[in-house]
């Protein structure tokens, strides 16, 4: 079984998850495109829901598909949200923002009741950092907190496309971190978050409610 394959299956299942009146969080990236698809069969054959998109690329695919968006200050507080990941390990902590939707997703995944992590089984890790950590930057603060990082090893990269540098949703700027020697990471965590600039990071510990993974051919569900 292939690893699009995999995405699908695990997609698929969490669209079962959604029940009529929900407020949805949609999350981005190509695990979620999938479940944005099904959610859109499914809104077709009548399911009544609406949702708050994690990005402008989400946005647009579920207007595309015919699923109702509403803004997260309209919805306030979401039933449930479903999106994709980078990395997770036994204890349900991630790394996202590979797609560099990281601030809103954050954003979405803390007004949700419940959250939902749909991954394909290459997502699975049994220690968090060979995928390169996104944190999401002010440009005006960019250069200095790339020094800053580089003192304490963390090998940050400004993350660029075609030669320049990629732009977020809210015009910000990601620097990708190398953070695979780092044990305690909720303490990285902390110590990143305090840096003046620092906008958030890729890293997402104990947000997860639930995660549903593709292998082989089955969808192996993760618990709290
Ligand atoms: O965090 C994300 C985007 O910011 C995505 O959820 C993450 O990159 C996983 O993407 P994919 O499902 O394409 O592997």
């Amino acid at each position: 079984m292939g690893l699009e394959q995999e995405k699908k299956m695990a997609a698929i299942k969490s669209v079962a998850l959604v029940k009529n009146g929900m407020l949805v969080g949609l999350g981005s990236g190509s695990t979620a495109a999938f479940m944005i698809l099904k959610l859109g069969e499914e809104v077709a054959k009548g399911l009544s829901i609406k949702g708050v998109p994690s990005s402008d690329a989400t946005a647009k695919l579920a207007r595309e598909v015919g699923i109702p968006l509403i803004s997260l200050e309209e919805a306030m507080k979401l039933d449930i949200n479903i999106d994709g990941a980078d990395e997770f390990d036994s204890s349900m902590q991630l790394i996202k923002g590979g797609g560099g939707a990281l601030l809103r997703e954050k954003i979405v995944a803390y007004n949700s009741k419940y959250n939902v992590i749909i991954a394909d089984s290459t997502k699975e890790v049994r220690r968090l950092g060979k995928f390169k950590l996104p944190i999401e930057t002010i440009p005006f603060a960019t250069k200095n907190i790339i020094g800053e990082l580089t003192e304490m090893g963390l090998k940050p990269k400004l993350r660029l496309v075609k030669g320049s540098p990629y732009k977020t949703d809210e015009e910000n700027l990601i620097v990708d971190l190398d953070i695979f020697e780092w044990d305690d990471i909720p303490n990285l965590n902390e110590m990143l978050i305090r840096i003046p600039g620092i906008v958030e990071t890729g890293l997402f510990l104990d947000s997860t409610d639930l995660i549903l993974v593709g292998k082989g051919d089955s969808v192996i569900k993760i618990e709290k």
